[in-house]
């Protein structure tokens, strides 16, 4: 039987680990890829729009949603909803197209459990003290909130046996061409077992 439906793709690590930045550069450059736009319950940031960075929606609105089995994963992080709308992903999916997912480790396990053909990519720091210093010069955080993050980082590290791939993101440029290589492995070995599938099938 041929698979003609696309691959799901999901980048995930831990907070400051420089999700957001890979996803960033990597679809500035041409990409087949697809991106799923995430439902969010935080207020929208100078500069992002609505339906492009996030679809905004309120705690209630965000409540019904899950209620109604419409986001493929959801978590709360630092306070707020974040999830994937499920729709998009399942009909991208069916028409060929592969789908790009940036989330965090929370919801990538669930993706994970719902999911398991999707090719799950791990973030890897170059160290936990560059975490820190990523954390730290992000500006965004409390001294308080760089403890809370560094030890829930290290929980996260641990899950990271669940995934596909580890990239490490020492040099931002690096690291997608990695993630890039990944992609292109994966769609070579679709195409061989598609091969395969065809010549078992013409022997019989
Ligand atoms: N589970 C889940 N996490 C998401 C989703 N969208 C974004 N995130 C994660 O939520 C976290 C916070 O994102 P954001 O508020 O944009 O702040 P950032 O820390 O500047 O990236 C990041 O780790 C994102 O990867 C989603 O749909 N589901
Ligand atoms: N390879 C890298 N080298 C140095 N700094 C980086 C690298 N990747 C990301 N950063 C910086 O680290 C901080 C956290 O990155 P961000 O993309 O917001 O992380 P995440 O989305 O995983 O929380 C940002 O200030 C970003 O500019």
């Amino acid at each position: 039987m041929k698979d003609e439906s696309g691959i799901l793709f999901v980048l995930s690590g831990p907070s400051g680990v420089g999700k957001g930045t890979v996803r960033q550069r990597l679809f500035e450059e041409q990409t087949e890829l697809q991106y799923s736009i995430s439902m969010t319950t935080r207020a929208m940031r100078p500069g992002e729009r609505e339906g492009v960075d996030y679809f905004y929606r309120s705690n209630e609105e965000f409540e019904q949603m899950i209620a109604n089995n419409e986001l493929l994963e959801y978590a709360k992080y630092v306070n707020n909803y974040y999830g994937t709308p499920r729709a998009f992903v399942e009909e991208t999916l069916a028409k060929g197209k592969d789908v790009f997912l940036e989330i965090e480790v929370q919801g990538a396990l669930q993706v994970k459990n719902n999911f398991p053909q999707g090719v799950f990519i791990f973030l890897f720091p170059p160290s936990l003290e560059e975490l820190k210093n990523r954390i730290v010069g992000r500006g965004t955080e409390t001294e308080e909130l760089v403890i809370n993050r560094l030890k829930e980082a290290r929980k996260e590290i641990e899950m990271m046996h669940a995934y596909d791939y580890v990239v490490v993101n020492d040099d931002v440029d690096k690291a997608v061409q990695r993630v890039k290589s990944i992609i292109q492995s994966e769609h070579l070995k679709r195409e061989r077992v598609e091969k395969q599938y065809k010549r078992i099938l013409e022997v019989e």
